[in-house]
C-alpha cells in the first residue's frame, strides 16, 4: 500500500488538507489485513466500518462539546444543525454495522468497540463536573481507561477486524491491544494538539478543552507535578478561567509544570507497549509497523 493509504498525502502525493480525515482507522484495518496474509481489500469491510463509526462519533461529539469547526470547515451541526447532524450520526452507525454483515469474528470487535466507544464518552463527560483537587479529582489512571474506551476501543477494532477478514481471527486480541495501545497514545497526542496545534493543520481552534474544563492529559500531568507552576494552575483551574488571558496563562502554566513533557512521555509509553506486541506476533508487518511510527510521530 502507498503513503496515500497511510492518509498523510492525497492521492496526487500532496499533502493531505485533512478535509476527509487522516483515514488513520481504515489504513490500520487494511495494513492488517495483509499483514496478517490477506490482501489489502479484504479488510475493506472492516475499514469502512471503522471509518463510519468514527465519523459517527466526531458528529455527535461536536454537538455534546459544542464545538464549531471540524476538519477546517464548520462541524455538521454547526453546518445543518442539531437534528440532522443528530441523525446524520445514527444512519452514519447502522451503515458501519451493515458493512459487517457475513463477517460474525469481525462483527464482534465493532460491537466490543462501540460498547467501550460509548463508555470512554460518558467517563469523558462525567470528567468535566469532576474537582481539578481533592479526593475526587480525575487520576491518570482514570484518564487512561476513558481514552483506551472513548479512542483506544476503535483503533483497536481496526487492527483486530483486519485480522479477522484477513483470515488469522486467532489473532483478533492481540491486535486489538496493538490498536488499543496506539489509540490512548493517538488521544494523548490529540489533546497535546488541543493546545499546542496549528489550527491550520489541525482544521480546529485551540484552548476549547481548557475554556470547557476537559481534563485533558497535559493539564492532568501538570498539576500531578510538585512545581509552583502546578499550584498557580491549580488554584486558577479551580476558580474557572475567566477571560482568553486567563486561558492562554493556563495553557503557558501546564507547559512550565511539564505537563507537556509527561504527556508525550505516556505517549511514547502506549506506542512502545504496541510496537511491543506487533513485534512479537507480527515481526514481518513492515507496512503497519511503519504506520505505527508515523503516528509516534505527530507526538512530538
Ligand atoms: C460516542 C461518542 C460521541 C464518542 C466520541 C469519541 C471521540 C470523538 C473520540 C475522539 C477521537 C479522536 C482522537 C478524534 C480525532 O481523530 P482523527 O485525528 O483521526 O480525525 P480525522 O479523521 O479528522 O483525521
Amino acid at each position: 500500500m502507498s503513503a496515500y493509504a497511510l492518509g498523510w498525502s492525497d492521492a496526487d502525493g500532496r499533502p493531505d488538507t485533512g478535509l476527509g480525515g487522516k483515514g488513520v482507522r481504515p489504513a490500520i484495518a487494511m495494513l492488517a489485513a495483509e499483514a496478517v496474509g490477506g490482501t489489502a481489500e479484504s479488510g475493506l469491510p472492516g475499514a469502512v466500518a471503522v471509518e463510519l463509526v468514527h465519523a459517527f462519533s466526531l458528529a455527535h461529539d461536536d454537538i455534546i462539546d459544542h464545538d464549531e469547526r471540524r476538519r477546517h470547515r464548520d462541524a455538521l451541526w454547526k453546518a445543518y444543525g442539531v437534528g440532522p447532524a443528530l441523525v446524520t450520526g445514527d444512519a452514519l452507525l447502522a451503515l458501519a454495522v451493515s458493512r459487517l454483515v457475513g463477517f460474525p469474528e469481525a462483527m464482534r470487535y465493532l460491537s466490543a468497540a462501540l460498547i467501550e466507544l460509548v463508555n470512554g464518552q460518558t467517563a469523558d463527560m462525567a470528567f468535566e463536573n469532576r474537582p481539578w483537587r481533592g479526593a475526587r479529582a480525575v487520576t491518570i489512571d482514570e484518564y487512561t481507561a476513558m481514552v483506551a474506551g472513548k479512542t483506544g476501543s476503535l483503533l483497536g477494532a481496526a487492527a483486530a477486524t483486519g485480522a479477522c477478514l484477513g483470515g488469522a481471527p486467532e489473532l483478533g486480541e492481540r491486535m486489538w491491544e496493538v490498536g488499543r495501545d496506539l489509540g490512548v497514545a493517538f488521544q494523548i497526542a490529540d489533546d497535546m494538539l488541543g493546545i499546542w496545534g496549528d489550527p491550520h493543520v489541525t482544521g480546529k481552534p485551540v484552548y476549547n478543552d481548557l475554556r470547557r474544563d476537559k481534563k485533558t492529559i497535559p493539564v492532568l500531568a501538570a498539576l500531578a507535578a510538585d512545581h509552583p507552576a502546578a499550584r498557580t494552575l491549580s488554584a486558577m483551574l479551580s476558580d474557572g478561567l475567566s477571560g482568553e488571558d486567563a486561558v492562554r496563562h493556563a495553557a503557558r502554566l501546564v507547559e512550565e509544570a511539564g505537563g507537556r513533557a509527561a504527556a508525550q512521555a505516556l505517549a511514547e509509553r502506549h506506542v512502545t507497549a504496541a510496537l511491543a506486541v506487533l513485534d512479537e506476533c507480527l515481526p514481518e508487518a513492515t507496512e503497519l509497523r511503519a504506520l505505527c511510527d508515523s503516528l509516534a510521530n505527530r507526538i512530538h
